[in-house]
C-alpha cells in the first residue's frame, strides 16, 4: 500500500472526539514496510498524541528505527505541517534530507524535508563530551 493510501485509511481511525481534527501518518521504514498512526486524544487534553507518533512507535515497536519517507493527511483546507513535537520526534528517527509530504483532505500537497521542519535541531552532536 502506498504512503498516502495508508495515511487516508488510519486517519479514519483517529480518536478525536476532543478537536474533532483527526490526523493519519504513515511512514516509509528503511525495511520497505509502511508504518502507520493516527492521533489519539484524551480526556486529559496534554496526553493526547499525535499521528506522527504513533506512526513512530509502530515502527520502532517492529524493530526499525529509520524512516525515508513520510506522509501526512488531515481534515483541512490546506496542508498541515507537524506539530513542533512531532518534527523533533521525526528527526530522531529520519536524516534532514527525508520528504514529509502535508495533504489536505481534498488532496492538496505540499513537500517539505526534516531539514526545512526542523532548522537547527538538537542532536546528538551537542552533547558530545557528556
Ligand atoms: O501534525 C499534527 C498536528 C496535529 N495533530 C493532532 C493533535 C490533536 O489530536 C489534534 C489537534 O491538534 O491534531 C496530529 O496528530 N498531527
Ligand atoms: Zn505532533
Amino acid at each position: 500500500m502506498s504512503l498516502k493510501d495508508a495515511a487516508e485509511k488510519v486517519r479514519e481511525k483517529a480518536y478525536a472526539p476532543y478537536s474533532k481534527f483527526k490526523v493519519g501518518a504513515a511512514i516509509l521504514g528503511q525495511d520497505g514496510q509502511v508504518y502507520s498512526g493516527c492521533n489519539v486524544e484524551n480526556v486529559a487534553y496534554p496526553e493526547g498524541t499525535c499521528a506522527e507518533a504513533g506512526a513512530i512507535a509502530a515502527m520502532v515497536a517492529a524493530g526499525e528505527t529509520r524512516l525515508t519517507e513520510v506522509y501526512v493527511v488531515a481534515d483541512s483546507p490546506f496542508p498541515v505541517p507537524p506539530c513542533g513535537g512531532c518534527r523533533q520526534k521525526l528527526a530522531e528517527f529520519g536524516s534532514p534530507g527525508v520528504v514529509v509530504t502535508m495533504a489536505s483532505a481534498d488532496g492538496i500537497e505540499k513537500s517539505m524535508t526534516i531539514g526545512e521542519l526542523l532548522p537547527g535541531a538538537f542532536g546528538a552532536e551537542h552533547m558530545e563530551g557528556n
